[in-house]
Protein backbone atom coordinates (compact mmCIF):
# COMPACT_ATOMS: atom_id res chain seq x y z
CA UNK A 1 0.00 0.00 0.00
CA UNK A 2 3.09 2.14 1.15
CA UNK A 3 5.02 1.79 -2.19
CA UNK A 4 1.54 1.79 -3.93
CA UNK A 5 0.90 5.72 -2.87
CA UNK A 6 4.77 6.96 -3.31
CA UNK A 7 4.68 5.87 -6.17
CA UNK A 8 0.79 6.50 -7.92
CA UNK A 9 -0.32 8.50 -5.09
CA UNK A 10 -4.24 7.78 -4.51
CA UNK A 11 -5.23 7.10 -7.74
CA UNK A 12 -3.19 3.98 -8.16
CA UNK A 13 -5.70 2.18 -5.69
CA UNK A 14 -8.17 2.61 -8.01
CA UNK A 15 -6.49 1.73 -11.22
CA UNK A 16 -8.70 -0.67 -13.39
CA UNK A 17 -12.34 0.58 -11.27
CA UNK A 18 -14.00 1.34 -14.69
CA UNK A 19 -14.43 -1.95 -16.56
CA UNK A 20 -15.09 -3.74 -13.44
CA UNK A 21 -17.53 -1.56 -12.27
CA UNK A 22 -19.52 -1.53 -15.96
CA UNK A 23 -19.22 -5.44 -15.47
CA UNK A 24 -19.98 -6.26 -12.28
CA UNK A 25 -23.74 -6.06 -12.63
CA UNK A 26 -23.95 -7.95 -16.56
CA UNK A 27 -21.58 -10.77 -14.73
CA UNK A 28 -23.07 -11.11 -11.31
CA UNK A 29 -26.75 -10.86 -13.55
CA UNK A 30 -25.77 -14.09 -15.28
CA UNK A 31 -24.24 -16.22 -12.38
CA UNK A 32 -26.83 -15.62 -10.12
CA UNK A 33 -29.41 -16.01 -13.04
CA UNK A 34 -27.87 -19.05 -14.62
CA UNK A 35 -28.00 -20.33 -10.92
CA UNK A 36 -31.11 -19.65 -10.10
CA UNK A 37 -32.98 -21.17 -13.61
CA UNK A 38 -30.40 -24.35 -13.08
CA UNK A 39 -31.69 -24.92 -9.50
CA UNK A 40 -34.86 -24.46 -10.63
CA UNK A 41 -34.61 -27.24 -13.17
CA UNK A 42 -33.24 -29.28 -11.26
CA UNK A 43 -35.28 -29.43 -8.32
CA UNK A 44 -38.50 -28.29 -10.27
CA UNK A 45 -39.20 -25.95 -6.86
CA UNK A 46 -39.51 -21.91 -6.99
CA UNK A 47 -36.84 -19.71 -4.75
CA UNK A 48 -39.86 -19.17 -2.14
CA UNK A 49 -40.97 -23.33 -2.08
CA UNK A 50 -37.20 -24.29 -1.10
CA UNK A 51 -37.12 -22.86 2.02
CA UNK A 52 -39.69 -25.22 2.75
CA UNK A 53 -38.30 -28.04 0.55
CA UNK A 54 -34.41 -27.20 0.71
CA UNK A 55 -32.55 -28.41 -2.19
CA UNK A 56 -29.67 -31.18 -1.94
CA UNK A 57 -25.94 -30.12 -1.57
CA UNK A 58 -25.05 -31.84 -5.00
CA UNK A 59 -28.30 -29.78 -7.13
CA UNK A 60 -27.00 -26.36 -5.29
CA UNK A 61 -22.76 -27.66 -6.49
CA UNK A 62 -24.19 -28.33 -10.07
CA UNK A 63 -26.33 -25.06 -10.28
CA UNK A 64 -23.30 -22.58 -8.73
CA UNK A 65 -21.06 -24.68 -11.24
CA UNK A 66 -23.12 -24.32 -14.15
CA UNK A 67 -23.58 -20.76 -13.02
CA UNK A 68 -19.70 -20.22 -12.61
CA UNK A 69 -18.97 -21.75 -16.02
CA UNK A 70 -20.84 -19.33 -17.84
CA UNK A 71 -20.11 -15.99 -15.70
CA UNK A 72 -16.24 -16.81 -16.87
CA UNK A 73 -16.52 -16.25 -20.27
CA UNK A 74 -18.44 -12.86 -20.05
CA UNK A 75 -16.46 -11.70 -17.38
CA UNK A 76 -12.70 -12.48 -19.10
CA UNK A 77 -12.40 -9.69 -21.40
CA UNK A 78 -13.10 -6.90 -18.45
CA UNK A 79 -11.24 -9.37 -16.40
CA UNK A 80 -8.00 -9.15 -18.80
CA UNK A 81 -8.47 -5.38 -19.18
CA UNK A 82 -8.35 -4.70 -15.73
CA UNK A 83 -5.20 -7.12 -14.70
CA UNK A 84 -3.47 -5.43 -17.35
CA UNK A 85 -3.99 -1.92 -16.44
CA UNK A 86 -3.18 -2.94 -12.36
CA UNK A 87 -0.33 -4.27 -13.38
CA UNK A 88 1.35 -0.83 -15.55
CA UNK A 89 2.83 1.00 -12.83
CA UNK A 90 4.15 3.92 -14.41
CA UNK A 91 3.25 7.04 -12.63
CA UNK A 92 0.52 9.25 -13.91
CA UNK A 93 1.38 12.37 -16.52
CA UNK A 94 5.02 12.55 -15.26
CA UNK A 95 6.15 15.48 -17.86
CA UNK A 96 9.03 14.33 -20.02
CA UNK A 97 8.08 10.34 -19.17
CA UNK A 98 6.81 8.24 -22.16
CA UNK A 99 3.35 8.18 -22.18
CA UNK A 100 1.72 4.85 -20.53
CA UNK A 101 1.52 1.85 -22.88
CA UNK A 102 -2.17 2.24 -22.23
CA UNK A 103 -4.12 5.05 -21.87
CA UNK A 104 -7.71 3.70 -20.20
CA UNK A 105 -9.77 0.79 -20.46
CA UNK A 106 -10.90 1.04 -23.88
CA UNK A 107 -7.44 1.93 -25.44
CA UNK A 108 -6.38 -1.39 -23.60
CA UNK A 109 -9.00 -3.10 -25.43
CA UNK A 110 -8.60 -1.83 -28.35
CA UNK A 111 -4.89 -2.17 -28.58
CA UNK A 112 -4.86 -5.97 -27.48
CA UNK A 113 -7.83 -6.05 -29.76
CA UNK A 114 -5.03 -4.53 -32.54
CA UNK A 115 -1.84 -6.58 -31.59
CA UNK A 116 -3.37 -9.80 -30.77
CA UNK A 117 -7.05 -10.61 -32.47
CA UNK A 118 -10.43 -10.84 -31.23
CA UNK A 119 -9.14 -13.88 -29.04
CA UNK A 120 -6.40 -11.92 -27.56
CA UNK A 121 -9.37 -10.65 -25.58
CA UNK A 122 -9.90 -14.06 -24.11
CA UNK A 123 -6.43 -14.58 -22.63
CA UNK A 124 -6.56 -16.31 -19.96
CA UNK A 125 -10.37 -17.64 -20.59
CA UNK A 126 -9.52 -21.03 -19.87
CA UNK A 127 -7.65 -20.63 -17.12
CA UNK A 128 -10.64 -18.32 -15.65
CA UNK A 129 -13.12 -21.37 -16.51
CA UNK A 130 -11.16 -23.47 -13.97
CA UNK A 131 -11.24 -21.14 -11.77
CA UNK A 132 -14.75 -20.57 -11.41
CA UNK A 133 -16.30 -23.48 -12.27
CA UNK A 134 -15.93 -25.26 -9.74
CA UNK A 135 -15.12 -22.52 -6.91
CA UNK A 136 -18.45 -21.13 -7.81
CA UNK A 137 -20.41 -24.28 -6.69
CA UNK A 138 -18.23 -24.27 -3.37
CA UNK A 139 -19.91 -20.60 -3.11
CA UNK A 140 -22.79 -21.19 -3.43
CA UNK A 141 -22.75 -24.61 -1.10
CA UNK A 142 -20.88 -22.90 1.71
CA UNK A 143 -23.48 -19.75 1.38
CA UNK A 144 -26.22 -22.73 1.70
CA UNK A 145 -24.56 -24.64 4.79
CA UNK A 146 -24.24 -21.36 6.61
CA UNK A 147 -27.99 -20.43 6.15
CA UNK A 148 -29.22 -23.74 7.12
CA UNK A 149 -26.90 -23.93 9.95
CA UNK A 150 -28.57 -21.21 11.54
CA UNK A 151 -31.74 -20.65 10.13
CA UNK A 152 -34.52 -22.73 11.86
CA UNK A 153 -35.89 -25.42 9.39
CA UNK A 154 -38.61 -23.84 7.12
CA UNK A 155 -37.82 -20.52 7.49
CA UNK A 156 -36.58 -17.96 5.42
CA UNK A 157 -32.78 -16.79 6.63
CA UNK A 158 -32.44 -13.46 8.69
CA UNK A 159 -30.83 -10.67 7.39
CA UNK A 160 -27.76 -11.37 9.47
CA UNK A 161 -27.24 -14.74 8.69
CA UNK A 162 -27.35 -13.82 4.77
CA UNK A 163 -24.59 -11.36 5.64
CA UNK A 164 -22.57 -13.90 7.28
CA UNK A 165 -22.92 -16.58 5.39
CA UNK A 166 -22.53 -14.53 2.08
CA UNK A 167 -19.48 -12.92 3.50
CA UNK A 168 -18.06 -16.94 4.58
CA UNK A 169 -19.13 -17.81 1.51
CA UNK A 170 -16.74 -15.71 -0.73
CA UNK A 171 -13.72 -15.79 1.88
CA UNK A 172 -14.54 -19.85 1.12
CA UNK A 173 -14.77 -19.40 -2.53
CA UNK A 174 -11.47 -17.04 -2.51
CA UNK A 175 -9.53 -19.75 -1.04
CA UNK A 176 -10.29 -22.41 -3.32
CA UNK A 177 -9.53 -19.89 -6.48
CA UNK A 178 -6.52 -18.04 -5.35
CA UNK A 179 -4.36 -20.68 -7.16
CA UNK A 180 -5.44 -20.86 -10.49
CA UNK A 181 -6.13 -16.96 -10.07
CA UNK A 182 -2.51 -16.23 -9.89
CA UNK A 183 -1.80 -18.64 -12.45
CA UNK A 184 -4.61 -17.13 -14.52
CA UNK A 185 -3.35 -13.18 -14.10
CA UNK A 186 0.26 -14.45 -14.94
CA UNK A 187 -1.28 -16.24 -18.21
CA UNK A 188 -3.18 -12.70 -19.10
CA UNK A 189 0.08 -10.77 -18.74
CA UNK A 190 2.01 -13.01 -20.53
CA UNK A 191 0.79 -11.06 -23.87
CA UNK A 192 2.13 -7.90 -22.43
CA UNK A 193 5.63 -9.26 -21.50
CA UNK A 194 6.53 -11.36 -24.31
CA UNK A 195 6.52 -14.08 -21.47
CA UNK A 196 5.58 -17.31 -23.50
CA UNK A 197 4.15 -20.03 -21.30
CA UNK A 198 3.41 -23.29 -22.64
CA UNK A 199 -0.31 -23.64 -21.44
CA UNK A 200 -1.56 -24.03 -17.93
CA UNK A 201 0.53 -26.50 -16.56
CA UNK A 202 4.28 -24.49 -17.62
CA UNK A 203 3.14 -22.03 -15.90
CA UNK A 204 2.18 -23.43 -13.00
CA UNK A 205 5.00 -25.55 -12.82
CA UNK A 206 7.76 -22.67 -13.88
CA UNK A 207 6.02 -20.41 -11.25
CA UNK A 208 6.28 -22.70 -8.11
CA UNK A 209 10.21 -23.68 -9.39
CA UNK A 210 11.05 -20.07 -9.31
CA UNK A 211 9.05 -18.63 -6.06
CA UNK A 212 8.31 -21.56 -3.96
CA UNK A 213 4.56 -23.16 -3.49
CA UNK A 214 3.80 -20.20 -1.73
CA UNK A 215 3.39 -18.20 -5.05
CA UNK A 216 -0.08 -20.11 -4.94
CA UNK A 217 -1.61 -17.90 -2.15
CA UNK A 218 -0.55 -14.63 -3.01
CA UNK A 219 -2.92 -11.88 -2.79
CA UNK A 220 -5.42 -14.14 -0.89
CA UNK A 221 -5.31 -11.98 2.76
CA UNK A 222 -6.49 -9.50 0.89
CA UNK A 223 -8.46 -11.20 -1.33
CA UNK A 224 -10.69 -12.75 1.76
CA UNK A 225 -10.58 -8.96 3.52
CA UNK A 226 -12.57 -7.66 0.09
CA UNK A 227 -14.39 -11.17 -0.13
CA UNK A 228 -16.24 -10.60 3.27
CA UNK A 229 -18.24 -7.57 2.65
CA UNK A 230 -18.54 -7.78 -0.77
CA UNK A 231 -20.59 -11.10 -0.78
CA UNK A 232 -22.23 -10.29 2.45
CA UNK A 233 -23.67 -7.56 0.18
CA UNK A 234 -23.79 -9.52 -3.10
CA UNK A 235 -25.94 -12.08 -1.34
CA UNK A 236 -28.57 -9.66 0.96
CA UNK A 237 -29.08 -7.93 -2.64
CA UNK A 238 -30.16 -10.97 -4.18
CA UNK A 239 -32.33 -12.80 -1.39
CA UNK A 240 -33.85 -9.38 -0.99
CA UNK A 241 -34.71 -8.66 -4.81
CA UNK A 242 -36.12 -12.62 -5.15
CA UNK A 243 -38.61 -11.77 -1.94
CA UNK A 244 -39.85 -8.46 -3.27
CA UNK A 245 -39.95 -9.58 -6.84
CA UNK A 246 -39.59 -13.56 -7.10
C1 LIG B 1 -13.45 -16.83 -8.36
N1 LIG B 1 -14.21 -16.75 -7.17
C2 LIG B 1 -13.66 -17.22 -5.95
C3 LIG B 1 -15.44 -16.24 -7.21
N2 LIG B 1 -15.88 -15.79 -8.25
N3 LIG B 1 -16.11 -16.28 -6.09
C4 LIG B 1 -17.43 -15.78 -5.98
C5 LIG B 1 -17.38 -14.37 -5.52
C6 LIG B 1 -17.61 -13.43 -6.61
C7 LIG B 1 -17.56 -12.00 -6.18
N4 LIG B 1 -17.94 -11.21 -7.32
C8 LIG B 1 -16.18 -11.59 -5.72
O1 LIG B 1 -15.48 -10.97 -6.52
O2 LIG B 1 -15.79 -11.84 -4.59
Amino acid sequence: MVKTYRHESLLGFFKGMSFPIASIAVVNSVLFGVYSNALLALTATSHQERRAQPPSYTHVFIAGCTGGFLQAYCLAPFDLIKVRLQNQTEPRAKPGSPPPRYRGPVHCAASIFQAEGPRGLFRGAWALTLRDTPTLGIYFVTYEWLCRQFTPDGQTPSSGTVLVAGGFAGITSWVAATPLDVIKSRMQMAGLKQRAYGGLLDCMVSSARQEGLGVFFRGLTINSARAFPVNAVTFLSYEHLLLSWG
